[in-house]
């Protein structure tokens, strides 16, 4: 087990170069939302944008639309013909990374857009909530998942995905063989939280009890699809949008509290986040 400290991630890190521009800083695209729970996909992607990614596109159903334009003007938006739901992703736009499932619910027609998706995806992939208990439903499509694909499970995600577990040890036995399986990185969210690709494990020493609320594990999923999008590999990638996100919330305790911290303010504090990786 390898202890992801700050050390660690100095030497994976990438300062931005001072000549890029938008079009090379990386491309996210976010898939999820649905009535009721489009904050989910708000809050990934201006999590995307915030983590450094140069663009984000924000793929929701039709009822999505002006929530994410006003709630977050810097995002653009692609929107599914269906009102609540989505039921058919299909754009034209060539993303560097997907980040998908974040409120997305489970009716059966979006189970059916999630396929038609996998079927004809290639593009590098973060699958977080919904999308995991989909996967859980349909085993049979973690074969059409690209190489290296992120899985972002909280417990009751991963429970779903691989059955339950005794020990800790047989936890850890459990995902290590799930992930040489299918080829997955899979980020196992918890206190502390663990990266693991096949029997590689890293463990995670940021992050306090002030992320314990609702929507902070899809900002998660944004931070680590934008690095993605910013061509970290996807083990990197997951390591540390982890740190980032931990730190955040170490950073922001003394300042605001454990209670007073909401996923919105994860998002404040990248900024934070970031100053302390270059001093
Ligand atoms: N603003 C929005 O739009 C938001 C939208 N959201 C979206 O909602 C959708 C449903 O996601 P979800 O995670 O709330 O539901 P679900 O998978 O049934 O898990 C709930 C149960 O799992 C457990 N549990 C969870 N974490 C655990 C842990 N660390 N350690 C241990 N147990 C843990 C716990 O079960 P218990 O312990 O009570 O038995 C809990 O009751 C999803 O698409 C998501 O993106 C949310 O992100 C919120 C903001
Ligand atoms: N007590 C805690 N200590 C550290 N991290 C925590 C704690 N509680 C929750 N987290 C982190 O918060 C996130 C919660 O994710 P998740 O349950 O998916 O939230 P949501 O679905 O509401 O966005 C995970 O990254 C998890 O590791
Ligand atoms: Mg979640």
């Amino acid at each position: 087990m390898i202890k992801v400290n700050k050390a660690f991630i100095l030497d994976i890190y990438k300062p931005i170069v001072n000549d890029t521009h938008k079009g090379i800083q990386g491309h996210a695209l976010l898939i999820g939302g649905s009535y009721s729970k489009m904050g989910s996909v708000c809050l990934s992607s201006k999590a995307a944008l915030k983590s450094g990614c140069g663009l984000v596109t924000a793929f929701v159903p039709k009822c999505g639309y002006e929530i994410v334009q006003i709630a977050f003007p810097e995002a653009m938006v692609l929107i599914d013909e269906n009102e609540k739901v989505l039921s058919n992703i299909e754009y034209t736009i060539e993303p560097d990374a997907i980040g998908i499932g974040m409120g997305i619910g489970q009716d059966v027609i979006t189970e059916k857009a999630f396929y038609n998706f996998l079927l004809q995806n290639k593009t590098n992939l973060v699958i977080d909530a919904d999308g995991l208990n989909i996967l859980s439903k349909n085993n049979n499509w973690l074969s059409l998942l690209p190489q290296k694909t992120i899985i972002t499970p909280h417990k009751k995600e991963l429970e779903r995905l691989i059955g339950t577990w005794q020990s800790e040890e047989e936890k850890l036995e459990k995902v290590i063989q799930f992930s040489l399986d299918h080829d997955l990185v899979v980020v196992v969210k918890g206190a502390p939280t663990l990266v693991i690709y096949h029997s590689e494990i890293y463990q995670n020493t940021t992050g306090n009890q002030a992320l314990a609320t609702a929507g902070s594990g899809d900002v998660l999923s944004g931070i680590i699809t934008s690095l993605l999008a910013q061509s970290y590999n996807p083990i990197n990638a997951a390591i540390l949008g982890v740190y980032l996100h931990g730190l955040t919330a170490d950073i922001a305790a003394p300042e605001m509290s454990y209670q007073a911290f909401v996923a919105s303010d994860i998002i404040s504090y990248l900024g934070k986040v970031y100053l302390s990786l270059e001093n």
